[in-house]
């Protein structure tokens, strides 16, 4: 595990006190830690095309919409005949944010989906192999004998994405293929709204339903990340009670923030998710992003940055403290961040795919790191309570920040290395530039 954000490793494990016993304790937890999630595997085909062509296919902008197979057949013939491919990778939000996090914290996740029993060499199947990190452990896939999906990633002339869905057969997991003991071991079971969206019969739901069973047997916190507005929209009542019910951390964009809540304000979307789960990752595109989650009133601790205006009047009061789950809080405390994008963004941006899953990616690394620091420390002052992250809000924020700057900048959802070595202190480039 390389430990997220600025501190050194000094900070992570005590350089003073050799004690023998902790010290072999750090070498047997090799492998010790881990997150799991369950995608719908899919090959990102990256197109630019004009708003025509996304009528003319049924489609609507900024939706990710599901279509035949007969459609998916035209519209990629018509992206050869005219040369309009730009990029072919492996996809899939779940898919992205897990190879995101091995990158990171170099260390093991594990994917659940399907994959093709026979992969033939420059197939689908073999480019999402081939561009998945070799730290995504995918040895719990199920076989199956046709397709893994396609996601035809449609990008207009002002940037905007719009997905068509050719799903092949990445909606076939079943229950059964759901290996109890990953996700009982796992720090975090991260899902997606889309595994919920499939055709009557498919089996997906059903295994997404026992995954969260398995989660919740194991007190493993549940992630969710919610897809696109749409998605959400078709039914915010369901959601809301999804989120109550079943997850523990919610991911989305404002867009997806106001059509669950119905509040536009990324912060009072926050709030009220708050109402549901106990920790929230919104990111709000060239606003930055804001987070939101709970914190033990007796040991907030106040931040040192300026405090910020907004719907809530100096709501970054104890961005300092570091996030509790609801259900460990004697009394819980809301505490909230903001930052603004990471050196105002960077100076061209193609399209903004994958940036969310990024900034997601990092909230993950800093809550396993926490688990894996608990399991090798278990004295350390650090966990004298049951904290979630490990890092204060505002540190969270500023790192999850960092990813998704480092995903625009390279033009692509799953990042190709991890961050620049001279930044393991990110306060440097912070401050010093
Ligand atoms: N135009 C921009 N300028 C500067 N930073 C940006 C811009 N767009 C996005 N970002 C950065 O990327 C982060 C995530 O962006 P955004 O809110 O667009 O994600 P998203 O819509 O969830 O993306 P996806 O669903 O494709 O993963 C923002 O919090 C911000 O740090
Ligand atoms: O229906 C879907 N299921 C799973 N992933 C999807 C779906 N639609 C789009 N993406 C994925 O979202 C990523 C950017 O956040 C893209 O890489 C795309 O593959």
């Amino acid at each position: 595990m390389k430990f997220p954000g600025k501190r050194k490793s000094k900070h992570y494990f005590p350089v003073n006190a050799r004690d023998p016993l902790l010290h072999a304790q750090v070498e047997n937890e090799q492998g010790s830690s881990w997150i799991a999630g369950i995608d719908q595997t899919l090959v990102d085909i990256e197109a630019k095309v004009d708003d025509e062509f996304v009528h003319r296919y049924g489609l609507s902008a900024g939706h990710s919409l599901v279509i035949e197979d007969d459609v998916a057949d035209a519209l990629y013939q018509e992206l050869v005949d005219k040369q309009l491919i730009t990029d072919q990778f492996a996809g899939g939000t779940i898919g992205n944010t897990l190879h995101n996090y091995s990158v990171l914290a170099d260390d093991r996740s594990v994917l659940l989906g399907v994959m093709c029993n026979h992969v033939q060499i420059g197939s689908y199947a073999y480019r999402y192999l081939c561009n998945t990190s070799s730290r995504t452990d995918l040895n719990h896939l199920q076989g199956v004998d046709g397709a893994i999906g396609r996601c035809f990633t449609l990008i207009g002339d002002n940037g905007e994405r719009t997905f068509a869905i050719s799903p092949g057969l990445m909606n076939q997991l079943r229950p059964e293929s759901i290996p109890e003991a990953v996700i009982a071991g796992a720090s975090a079971l991260v899902l997606t709204s889309y595994l919920i969206r499939c055709k009557p019969g498919e089996p997906m739901p059903e295994a997404t339903m026992h995954a969260i069973h398995c989660a919740k047997k194991h007190n493993v916190p549940v992630v969710l990340t919610l897809g696109t507005k749409y998605v959400i929209a078709d039914d915010p009542g369901f959601w809301r009670a999804f989120l109550r019910d079943h997850v523990s951390i919610v991911a989305m964009n404002e867009d997806e923030a106001c059509e669950l809540t119905g509040e536009s304000d990324p912060l009072l979307a926050c709030n009220m998710a708050l109402d549901w789960v106990d920790l929230v990752l919104c990111t709000a595109g060239p606003n930055g992003l804001y987070m939101a989650g709970f914190t033990e009133e007796a040991f907030k601790r106040k931040t040192n940055h300026p405090l910020l205006p907004g719907a809530i009047a100096e709501f970054n009061q104890y961005e300092f403290s570091r996030a509790m789950r609801h259900q460990d809080c004697e009394q819980p405390l809301r505490i909230f961040s903001h930052i603004a994008p990471y050196m105002g963004g960077p100076e061209r941006i193609r399209n903004t795919n994958g940036a969310g899953d990024g900034a997601l990616a990092a909230v993950l690394h800093d809550i396993t790191a926490n688990n894996f620091h608990r399991s090798n420390v278990p004295n350390s002052s650090k966990h004298a309570r049951s904290y979630l992250t490990y890092s204060s809000l505002a540190q969270v924020c500023k790192y999850a920040n960092r990813v998704s700057y480092q995903v625009l900048n390279q033009h692509a959802p799953r990042l190709t290395r991890g961050l620049p070595e001279r930044e393991d202190s990110l306060e440097e480039a912070y401050w010093e530039r």
